[in-house]
């Protein structure tokens, strides 16, 4: 694995076009938000119930479960060049370092050492800027302060083709509850980093709804979110072709959950 980096302009023409570089590394995108978010309320969860309850959870109580498309699909333009390079890899925590390649994982900032200062440059501040945006998109669309969510983990960059599954954990495509799979999120949120139908076949978000299910297509720069709960069970359909970028930003409304942003060590 070597440490390598591409530079890349911040005109959204030229960044379309190096969508088509992104063989084996990740892009992450923003600008500015252009469009409002489409909103649809779902059932308020009974599961609630049995969790300890946070001032930041009450559009749960209240019933006003919520998921959103915003079609930000020239959200940002920067990027970071992750050494992905010729591995199997599908999952890259920044906060831990922690990538996945096949059945093991690797620390980078271990791996690299002060190296990785060479890959990551700017990067950690966009992906604050990032963070940072998403929170405040959440907060102003479920009606709540910022102060009232908080960073969680794991946040992680994801990579999923069609090759098989190494571990349970790769099986993306199983129905599952984010507040169960991962305990801390209230919040969750997706941002994809490639074109659904352009650069992968399948890949598509599902929210299985009990009348009907409800369908993501990821663009690159398109942000989800949606509250963790049961009322937003989901799966993401395989990939049989192509490869598919995304990033996972999770909320918590508990403060003993909340995280730092990730730093460089
Ligand atoms: O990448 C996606 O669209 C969703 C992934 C997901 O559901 C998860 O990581 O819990
Ligand atoms: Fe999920």
């Amino acid at each position: 694995m070597t440490a390598q980096r591409r530079g890349i302009s911040k005109n959204p023409e030229s960044s379309r076009q190096a969508s088509s570089w992104r063989g084996n590394v990740i892009t992450l995108l923003l600008s500015e938000i252009l469009t409002q978010p489409r909103v649809f309320t779902v059932e308020c969860s009974e599961d609630y119930k049995k969790y300890k309850l946070f001032p930041g959870m009450h559009p749960f109580i209240e019933g006003k479960h919520c998921f959103f498309w915003p079609n930000i699909d020239c959200f940002l333009f920067e990027c970071v060049f992750i050494p992905f390079c010729c591995v199997h890899a599908s999952i890259l925590d920044l906060h831990s370092g922690a990538l996945s390649m096949g059945k093991q994982f690797v620390n980078i900032y271990r791996y690299f050492k002060n190296e990785i200062r060479d890959v990551f440059t700017e990067d950690f501040e966009l992906y604050r800027d990032v963070c940072s945006r998403i929170q405040k998109a959440i907060a102003e669309t479920f009606g709540l302060d910022t102060k009232q969510i908080y960073l969680t983990k794991p946040t992680f960059f994801s990579r999923i083709n069609s090759t098989s599954a190494k571990n349970t954990h790769d099986e993306y495509w199983h129905p599952h509850i984010d507040k169960e799979t991962y305990g801390s999120f209230d919040y969750t949120s997706l941002l994809y980093l490639s074109d659904y139908g352009l650069e992968f076949g399948g890949g598509r978000f599902v929210f299985m709804d009990p009348s009907s299910n409800r369908t993501v297509k990821p663009r690159a720069g398109r942000v989800s979110f949606f509250s963790s709960g049961s009322e937003n069970l989901h799966h993401v359909e395989k990939v049989p072709w192509g490869t598919r970028y995304a990033i996972t930003v999770s909320f918590t409304c508990d403060p003993n959950y909340a995280i730092d942003n990730p730093s460089l060590p």
